[in-house]
């Protein structure tokens, strides 16, 4: 993933004629923080995870990025997240920079009580360089509302009362109306602008998804109620399928109560991977990174990918999209509605005040418009992917912040890259 993000950094650079040593400023990591998160289990065993936090970019402001769990978290995929985080935030143009994380543990083998002992831990261990002005973590993969929760209050217990110090917080402890939809909200909404430059609408599209965890279940209820048919959705555990289009609350219904859409009892089941190749108009992968690879592209049926996950699409496969005129809408875009809301939590979070949910419903759609529009005219007037625009519009706004600020003299070391 790591690779990938600086192939599509570079495609991009070209297009700014930037010169090597900005390159190399742009693409090196502020800090990567790693630590060894020791706990003890339930059994009185005890147990060590790893830890990390890269801290990528603060050209335009405090670094923002998701915390997630999964076995697979390691430094590189972290780096690599991060990095997108800078871009993202630029192509949205919220004050933040980029950061991410994570702790390489399983949620599901883990009791309530030890996942809530190694966030504080985790906590502990990175209190003093996050924080509302520093460096603001947020859902991502396996990590939701309940855990950003435990993250503030550990946090506080060093720094005083400080809910911004993370967004995508519980409701009653200072969350913010419509952050848990958001990401699935953008997702429609940067959908739906390329459906009008299509001259489309959303009225009898058919869609498969991989991924209905918070941000494929709301994009799937989003783009349901605009008349599109969910046809397929694919998960971890197993995969569901119907012509006629799911019945997406019962779906959501079910997948709340076991934890997979696998079973579903209102569709024909699939073998979850399959998803990807799924006779649809759109391909939606909202799980997992590198799913989309040199190996099934050619196999891919649709006509449009929106990335709603991180990093589901290797270089590769990139090409490959391109060469059979598939639209793909890339990460740094379309997933960018959920640190968009995040932006909206923090600052309600630092003013002490709370917005409705129509008022954060109609910012984010005017946010991600905007944004669309923008990458879209970039992708038109240099005549490139709209991955490439994305990563044009981010990287410039960063340059410019970084050269403005002189924020590279802290990455001098670092120019032979
Ligand atoms: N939560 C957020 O606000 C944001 C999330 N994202 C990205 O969206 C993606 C999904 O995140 P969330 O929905 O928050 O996570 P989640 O933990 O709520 O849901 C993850 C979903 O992926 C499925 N999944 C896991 N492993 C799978 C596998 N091997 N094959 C098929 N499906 C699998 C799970 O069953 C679940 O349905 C991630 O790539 C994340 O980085 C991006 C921007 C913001
Ligand atoms: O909401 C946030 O701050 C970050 C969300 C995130 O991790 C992402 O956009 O990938």
């Amino acid at each position: 993933m790591l690779e990938a993000s600086h192939v599509y950094f570079h495609q991009a650079a070209d297009v700014l004629e930037l010169p090597k040593h900005l390159r190399g400023i742009l693409l090196a990591p502020f800090r990567v923080i790693k630590v060894v998160v020791v706990t003890e289990g339930d059994d009185g065993k005890l147990k060590h995870h790893h830890g990390f936090r890269v801290q990528h970019n603060r050209a335009r402001g405090p670094m923002k990025g998701g915390l997630r769990y999964h076995p697979t978290v390691d430094e590189e995929e972290s780096t690599a997240l991060a990095n997108l985080m800078t871009w993202k935030t630029a192509v949205v143009d919220v004050p933040f920079g980029g950061a991410k994380g994570g702790i390489d543990c399983d949620p599901h083998q883990l009791s309530e009580k030890e996942l809530d002992n190694i966030t504080r831990t985790f906590v502990g261990q990175v209190q003093d360089v996050i924080g509302p002005t520093l460096d603001i973590p947020a859902p991502d993969l396996n990590s939701n509302a309940k855990v950003m929760g435990w993250i503030m209050d550990e946090y506080s217990k060093f720094a005083g009362f400080s809910p911004a110090v993370v967004t995508g917080k519980p409701l009653h402890l200072f969350g913010a109306e419509g952050r848990e939809e958001a990401t699935g909200r953008g997702v429609m909404v940067v959908l739906e602008e390329a459906l009008k430059d299509q001259k489309r609408s959303f009225e009898g599209l058919t869609v498969a998804l991989q991924g209905f965890g918070n941000v494929g279940s709301f994009a799937a209820r989003l783009m349901a109620e605009k008349g599109a048919k969910i046809v397929a959705v694919g998960d971890h555990a197993g995969g569901v399928s119907n012509a006629e289009g799911l019945a997406i609350d019962s779906l959501l219904d079910w997948a709340r109560r076991h934890g997979t859409v696998n079973e579903f009892p209102g569709g024909d089941a699939f073998k979850s991977d399959d998803v990807l190749t799924w006779d649809a108009d759109v391909l939606i992968p909202a799980a997992l990174g590198n799913v989309l690879t040199g190996d099934n592209a050619s196999d891919v049926r649709a006509k449009i990918i929106v990335e709603a996950a991180n990093g589901p699409t290797t270089p590769e496969a990139d090409h490959i999209f391109k060469q059979r005129g598939i639209l793909v809408i890339p990460d740094i875009l379309a997933n960018a509605g959920g640190v968009t809301a995040s932006y909206f939590e923090w600052a309600q979070n630092i003013q002490q005040f709370r917005w409705e949910l129509d008022r954060s419903r109609a910012e984010l759609t005017r946010i991600m418009q905007k944004a669309y529009r923008a990458v879209a005219e970039i992708s038109r007037r240099y005549q490139v992917d709209l991955r490439t625009a994305a990563f044009v519009l981010g990287i410039r706004r960063v340059g410019e912040a970084a050269i403005s600020r002189r924020c590279y003299t802290e990455v001098n070391h670092l120019s032979a890259l």
